[in-house]
């Protein structure tokens, strides 16, 4: 029997599994961006509608990640990395999780527009639409440049975290978009090339399947470059001060030299991918850490 997380560990069985459909690890990322988009805002909210905001972003994102693993139950099952989720591996039906993902998006986006307003609740409706249409259902069985595009979904979340707050969108809120759209393919790419006969088994024609490992490896450098620029800018461009840009100078330096790494890697086999592994797990760790310092950059020159 595997180990359950401690968040799940505690729940009965069928609330266990709809939590499951949820992505809860991933989307813990998504709902951290978020909350640092609105904390960073040049505003403020009253507490109640700050929490309600992140709440509806969190059901927002859980729904997103329920549809896709409803619409994509048959594949996933054919994947060692996906194949005991609930849907997969018999635990829940379809059309339960079709409901629950149907369900919470609704209450996600009607419950933003009350709390906050109608732009957040806009962006918030198009980022689900995005990731299960867009993405799940359009891009990602079709082409290897899914994630380039179909990625944007996840770069929405600071922005309607930012937007809840002003009620528009400014040039900050727009660079954290950019920095986690541009972050989405390295992040990615850098997990795909070691579990890429998973996808290759599924018929999903991720880069590593289609290209090879020498374009993807080159890639993740590519898609790099643009990321250390974004996500350096805002201190030079005057929207961030010293704590953000030497904190984001670090990260991207850990950053780069990890991809370059990976793009000189010429090994075939998973075990010999060691770059490509601490690529992507530093990949998250990265994530976290530099819109930590969007916030508490903001804080300190309050
Ligand atoms: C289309 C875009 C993306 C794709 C295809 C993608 C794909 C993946 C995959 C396949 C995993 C492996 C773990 C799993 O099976 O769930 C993963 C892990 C993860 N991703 Fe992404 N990701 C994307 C975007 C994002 C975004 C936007 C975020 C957050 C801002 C994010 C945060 C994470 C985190 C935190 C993990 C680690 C989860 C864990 O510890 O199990 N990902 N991603
Ligand atoms: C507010 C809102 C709607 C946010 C959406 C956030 C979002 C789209 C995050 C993307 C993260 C993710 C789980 C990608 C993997 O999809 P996949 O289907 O390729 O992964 P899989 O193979 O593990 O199912």
């Amino acid at each position: 029997m595997t180990s359950l997380p401690a968040s799940q560990a505690m729940l009965p069985a069928d609330w266990r599994d709809l939590f499951a459909l949820t992505k809860p690890r991933v989307m813990s990322l998504v709902v951290f961006t978020a909350l640092c988009g609105l904390l960073a805002a040049p505003e403020t909210i009253h507490p109640v509608l700050g929490f309600t905001a992140i709440l509806c972003i969190a059901l927002g994102a859980g729904a997103a990640g329920a549809l896709n693993q409803w619409y994509e139950a048959d594949v996933d099952a054919q994947m060692k990395r996906t194949r005991s989720r609930p849907l997969p591996a018999g635990r829940l039906d379809r059309q339960t999780a079709l409901h629950f993902g149907v369900g919470l998006s609704a209450l996600s986006v009607i419950l933003m527009g009350l709390a906050t307003n109608l732009l957040a609740a806009a962006i918030l409706l198009a980022s689900i639409l995005f990731y299960v249409l867009v993405y799940t259902v359009w891009l990602k069985p079709r082409t290897a440049q899914n994630i380039v595009i179909g990625g944007a979904a996840g770069a929405f979340p600071p922005l309607i975290g930012w937007t809840a707050v002003t009620g528009d969108v400014s040039a900050m809120p727009v660079l954290l978009f950019a920095i986690i759209f541009l972050w989405t393919p390295p992040h990615f790419w850098a997990l795909s090339l070691f579990v890429r006969t998973d996808y290759a088994k599924a018929g999903i024609p991720m880069l590593p399947v289609v290209s090879g490992l020498a374009t993807t490896r080159r890639h993740v450098l590519l898609y790099t470059l643009p990321m250390v620029a974004a996500a350096v800018a805002p201190w030079p461009l005057g929207l961030a001060g010293s704590l953000y840009g030497w904190t984001s100078i670090v990260l991207n330096a850990i950053f780069l030299v990890l991809a370059v790494r990976t793009a000189m890697n010429r090994a075939e086999e998973p075990s010999g991918m060691k770059p490509e592994k601490q690529l992507f797990g530093f990949s998250i760790l990265y994530l976290f850490i530099l819109f930590a310092a969007v916030v508490a950059d903001r804080w300190i020159s309050l």
